[in-house]
């Protein structure tokens, strides 16, 4: 059988329902399109624990370690390396100086650079699936993140080829543009790709990365909760998601997003 023609209703009904009327998709990449979110966390983890140990809060309820999943989502993922950083210390009652705050930065840039090295990063099948079926149906993807290693991370994986557009972390420095859950780095990627944002989706597993694309019009929000946590997918859904689904294969003809 010949594969259906790019851009044709037959390639479409490789989608979704639901993407199937979307004329662009905007991905984030750590945690969506790349499985590194992890590899932040634990950096992070490691760099405030030893900030903590350092600097034992007074407030006794203020001194218990990092949490890997409930401090990450809401402090952390999604954010700049700074915002993120200046966020997770101020819940600990921390009013940080920029100095504190760049060498908590810092130490964690060291170390997640080590784990990168050491142990690379993987696109997610289920993700490489629906870009190349959002392609094959005529659909432009852009890629998106805070983080300054996007560009090395997709090429690392070996996906970076499969985006018409990236707007990372570097980027959006230079242009000036506020991080998440402002919605202007997705807006900037929706602009490159050439659609209004409320014909684009946005694609997110970070809590302030959902609540972006809701202030940003998108026609449609989709979560991804990997975390399997008892209430990920519920939060996501309150932040703006309108669909959380475990993995991007869900939204190819076939998958069942919940
Ligand atoms: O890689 P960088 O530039 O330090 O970016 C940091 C941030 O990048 C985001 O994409 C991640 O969700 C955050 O967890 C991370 O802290």
């Amino acid at each position: 059988m010949n594969a259906p023609v790019a851009g044709s209703p037959a390639s479409r009904a490789a989608l979704a329902p639901l993407l199937r009327d979307v004329r662009a998709v905007v991905l984030d990449t750590d945690g969506v399109i790349t499985d590194s979110a992890r590899v932040h966390a634990a950096a992070w983890k490691t760099a405030f624990d030893a900030f903590l140990r350092e600097h034992p809060p007074e407030n006794l309820d203020l001194r218990r370690p990092f949490d890997l999943q409930d401090d990450y989502l809401r402090y952390v993922d999604g954010k700049s390396r700074i915002d993120g950083a200046a966020a997770f210390l101020a819940s600990r009652g921390f009013a940080s100086s920029d100095e504190t705050v760049q060498a908590v930065a810092a130490d964690k840039e060291r170390l997640f650079t080590e784990q990168l090295r050491e142990h690379g990063v993987d696109a997610y099948p289920g993700t490489v699936r629906l870009v190349r079926a959002l392609r094959r149906a005529g659909v432009p993807v852009a890629a998106v993140s805070a983080s300054r290693h996007a560009r090395e991370l997709l090429g690392h994986a070996g996906v970076l080829d499969l985006f018409d557009a990236l707007v990372d972390g570097g980027e959006a420095a230079q242009l000036g543009l506020p991080g998440k859950p402002q919605p202007d780095l997705f807006l900037e990627a929706a602009r490159r790709l050439g659609v209004p944002a409320d014909r684009a989706a946005v694609v997110e597993d970070a809590l302030a990365g959902v609540e972006a694309g809701r202030r940003g019009g998108f026609a449609l929000v989709v979560g991804v909760d990997r975390t399997a946590g008892p209430d990920t997918a519920e939060r996501l859904l309150r932040h703006g998601a309108d669909i959380v689904v475990r993995d991007l294969g869900e939204l190819l003809a076939g998958g069942t997003p919940t």
